[in-house]
């Protein structure tokens, strides 16, 4: 009984160990030695196996010699291995009676019977789960076999040891598990966490404390929002909720480091569960910044690239010839290829025939050489067309430096490539007709005067001129006017032959350079052949119409000395052709130099009068044939030249009309003529009305009529003592705008009269439809009136047809009292002429009037007439030199 009490106080001591988890070998032994106690004579020992099992290693024993112990350790797991290693084979009792004899003990004899031990009885110690774990072995000095209760305590002891092993195999799984979780839990290099359920820090890596820059100490007991940004706050702490079920789940969030910056971190949050229960939350959180911001900007760059309206290739220098990997969108836009179907292809398939070789070559050193390019190659669309690629290409090197890739950027600069031609084509071509400028003209003209003074060739230029086209343009409007010189521009292109240039100048101004001639007969020739194409009718919408041209031909001489002088030279024979008439051509000479040279001089001269108001006004009284009364005057410009003296307006305003020095001339006279009447009649001489000529420049600008009303508002002349006399030319083109102007004038109160009437062209029956006053017979009838039948014909027809039509007739250059006689005779209204007096400045006017009216006093008492010839013929009275 007591052995029994001690026995059981003997377990529960054992029992004690293994559940204050005492070390291994302490419990083990304490097991020994209650067998030992139980079982007199026996020495157990206790064998545990390795890790795989094969081996039985690590023997505690009490009371096994030492050296017996170090002989055995390590013994084989088998069959005929002693008792303990067949044991742990057989997984049963094993007894060996007598050791000496138990062939199961080959090899271990010897030390078994140095050490006294002849009995062995071993028993295989197993897990819960059936694993064995050793054996539990209980020798004798003497051989023997067990009883039925030395079994039973032999039992009883291996699950005492049994049940030790595994509490300390738990045991130390526990804590390898629990080094593992905290090796990875500390070596992590993310930040590794842990958050109770209301979000505080319980625990934090190393690493969480680098990447928020808290202390772990200051970070343990921190809520994560102090962390999080405000906008991240409320999603991360919904995220939360799914925790709470259990799930891991998965975010990103940018946290504030506590250096103020920003970390961008990828964090995987999963449940803590204890028994069944979430009680916190893992958190491992990546610091993603530098991906993030690698990303972004790789993100921005490949949206940039994408979006680039530029097209963008990107090669693969390492792989054989050079492969595309990349194209953008432009590229697809700008060539037409699909992306699959350039991809893995070399770029050449945008060559074509048109393709700058030299760029070509340019473009493979570049590659070859490894550099950068800006080169600018036609390139061909899918669809075949050509486009102008301005290309830059540059290298892409890796961290070694070496080129992995080619990038190229194509900007399609097509547009800008025809533009550039159109504006060179423009430089250099008129743009209604597309014939060449005068640019261009005289580039070929350059050139082929050279080759033609090389080789000995007459070379010619001809100057043409269309007749005519000015009215046509102005009454029909610049559509049909563009249309005629189309048409005109068609026919010369076609008399010409492929070397020959024709150009257009000026408005209707074409130039023609003919270059290779054997003799000059032949420009007259092709002149005569261009006149009659010219000649031809034009036909525009519903009109036909009819135009001439003067054409002046330069010849190519020895003693030119600029190419360009042959231009100047035809355009003086043009002039010249001009003057002829309709049609006509002339050939330059040097005569007509002369002239034109003259004409320029005169022109500059007439400037620098212009400029200095450097005119007189001289006046040609007019008087009333019944009466012989003073009826009015006409004003007639003088110019006395520096060197020459008076020159005649008969000289220099057909010269300031072509050349539009009229207008400043004719505002002169208007204002001059307005203001010396104001003077006369200030001055007491009386009311007279003045005549000015009109030129039809001037009777045609816009602002003629508002010109007009300022003038008389500025002098003060009341238009009842105003008298313009405008020529027939004038009404002839554009007859309805003439007319309108008429009216207008009339109803300002001017009177208009018709100058040089019967010199004109046109039917006498127009003259019914215009708001006129007066008509002026011309010179040249009154002239030979009284000695040619026909002119005095024509002068007695003027005067009935006028006077039927209620028209007041002045007669001007009368000379001799048989002509006046007779023009009175026929109903003549007004006189004018060197008979009655000469044109003269105001103050000899003023001379004029004074002595008329001296001599009227005097006839008031004698009724003699006036003798105008004697007033007219005293020499007193001005020599008008210029005549
Ligand atoms: N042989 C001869 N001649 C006579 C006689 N009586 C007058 N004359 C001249 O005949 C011309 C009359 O002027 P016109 O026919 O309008 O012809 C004018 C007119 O068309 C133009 N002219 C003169 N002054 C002006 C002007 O201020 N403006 C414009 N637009 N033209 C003007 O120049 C032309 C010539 O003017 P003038 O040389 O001053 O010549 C004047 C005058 O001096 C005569 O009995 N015998």
């Amino acid at each position: 009984m007591a052995r029994t009490q001690r026995h059981l106080r003997a377990q529960q001591r054992v029992q004690t160990l293994i559940a204050r988890d005492q070390p291994l070998e302490e419990t083990l032994k304490a097991i020994c030695r209650i067998i030992e106690a139980q079982v007199p004579g026996g020495i157990a020992s206790i064998m545990l196996c390795d890790e795989a099992r094969l081996r039985l290693e690590r023997l505690y024993s009490v009371n096994l010699p030492q050296a017996y112990c170090d002989a055995v350790e390590g013994v084989a797991i088998g069959p005929e291995n002693g008792a303990c290693g067949r044991a742990a084979y057989i997984r049963d009792f094993v007894i060996c009676a007598d050791i000496a004899r138990d062939p199961r003990w080959n090899g271990y004899h010897e030390l078994a019977a140095q050490h006294g031990l002849h009995a062995c009885w071993s028993y295989p110690v197993t897990s819960s789960s059936a694993q064995v774990l050793g054996t539990f072995a209980i020798y004798y000095h003497k051989p023997g076999e067990p009883t039925r209760s030395d079994r039973r305590r032999v039992i009883e002891a291996v699950e005492l040891v049994s049940l030790a092993v595994e509490r300390e195999r738990n045991r130390r799984a526990l804590k390898e598990n629990e080094q593992r979780y905290r090796s990875m839990f500390t070596y992590h290099p993310d930040a590794v966490f842990s958050l109770d359920l209301k979000g505080y820090f319980t625990t934090a890596n190393a690493a969480c404390s680098s990447v928020t820059g808290y202390p772990l100490e200051q970070l343990i007991g921190l809520h994560f929002s102090k962390l999080a940004q405000p906008n991240d706050r409320e999603r991360i702490e919904s995220l939360y909720g799914a925790v709470d079920k259990g799930e891991a789940f998965r975010y990103t969030v940018t946290i504030r480091h506590r250096e103020g910056r920003s970390v961008y971190l990828d964090v995987t949050n999963l449940p803590i569960v204890v028994n069944d229960r979430v009680i916190g939350f893992y958190g491992i959180a990546k610091d993603m910044t530098e991906r993030h911001r690698q990303e972004t900007e790789l993100r921005i760059l490949q949206r940039s690239v994408e979006a680039s309206i530029n097209g963008i290739v990107i090669t693969d220098a390492r792989q054989p010839d050079n492969p595309i990997i990349y194209v953008n969108e432009a590229f697809e836009r700008i060539t037409g290829y699909g992306r699959d179907e350039v991809l893995g292809h070399n770029c050449r398939f945008l060559q074509g025939s048109e393709t700058d070789a030299e760029a070509m070559a340019q473009l493979r050193q570049a590659i070859t050489g490894q550099y950068e390019l800006n080169v600018t190659l036609c390139n061909y669309r899918k669809d075949g067309s050509p486009f102008w690629n301005n290309l830059y290409l540059s290298p892409v090197r890796d961290g070694k430096g070496s080129v992995t890739h080619f990038i190229g950027i194509q900007h399609d600069i097509s547009e800008r490539k025809s533009y550039e031609a159109k504006l060179s084509y423009h430089a250099s071509h008129d743009a209604l007709t597309g014939l060449a400028n005068r640019s261009l003209f005289e580039d070929h003209l350059m050139h082929d005067v050279l080759l033609a003074q090389r080789h000995g060739c007459h070379l010619a230029v001809l100057f043409l001129d269309l007749d005519d086209f000015k009215p046509i343009n102005d009454s029909l409007g610049h559509e049909v006017g563009d249309q005629i010189l189309i048409q005109a521009a068609q026919r010369l292109g076609e008399e010409l032959d492929p070397g020959d240039t024709l150009a257009r100048f000026g408005s209707d101004e074409f130039v023609i350079l003919l270059p290779e001639l054997e003799r000059e007969e032949e420009a007259i020739r092709l002149v005569e052949r261009l006149l009659a194409r010219v000649r031809r009718p034009y036909r525009v919408g519903e009109h036909e119409l009819y135009i001439g041209a003067s054409v002046g031909i330069a010849f190519l001489q020895e003693e030119l000395e600029s190419p360009v002088e042959l231009i100047q030279q035809a355009d003086m024979a043009m002039y010249r052709a001009k003057q002829k008439g309709r049609n006509a051509w002339e050939c330059f000479t040097s005569d007509i130099n002369d002239e034109v040279n003259e004409r320029m001089a005169l022109r500059n001269d007439l400037q620098e009068a212009i400029e200095a108001e450097n005119f007189e006004l001289h006046y040609q009284p007019l008087l009333g044939a019944r009466s012989g009364q003073v009826v009015g005057f006409e004003a007639l410009v003088r110019w006395k030249h520096p060197i020459k003296g008076y020159l005649s307006p008969a000289l220099f305003i057909p010269l300031a009309e072509d050349t539009g020095q009229i207008g400043a001339i004719s505002e002169w006279v208007l204002r001059q003529a307005c203001r010396d009447m104001c003077r006369l009649a200030a001055e007491g001489y009386g009311h007279f009305r003045v005549s000015v000529n009109l030129s039809p420049l001037q009777f045609r600008r816009a602002n003629f009529l508002g010109n007009l009303q300022q003038v008389l508002q500025e002098t003060g002349l009341s238009a009842d003592y105003l008298e313009l006399e405008l020529t027939e030319g004038i009404l002839m083109t554009d007859t309805a705008a003439a007319i309108e102007t008429l009216h207008c004038l009339r109803d300002m109160g001017v009177e208009v009269s018709i100058d040089d009437f019967g010199t004109g062209f046109s039917s006498l029956s127009y003259l019914k439809q215009l708001p006129i006053g007066k008509i002026k017979i011309d010179r040249s009838f009154v002239c030979d009136v009284t000695t040619n039948r026909h002119d005095s014909a024509i002068v007695q027809g003027i005067i009935s047809m006028a006077h039927h039509l209620g028209l007041i007739v002045v007669a001007e250059g009368i000379e001799q009292a048989q002509q006046r006689d007779f023009l009175a005779a026929h109903g003549c209204d007004v006189f004018q002429g060197f008979f009655f007096a000469r044109p003269m400045p105001l103050e000899k006017l003023q001379d004029y009037l004074k002595q008329r009216a001296a001599v009227l006093g005097q006839m008031a008492d004698t009724t003699t007439p006036v003798d105008d010839e004697a007033l007219a013929s005293d020499p007193s009275w001005p020599d008008d030199k210029h005549q």
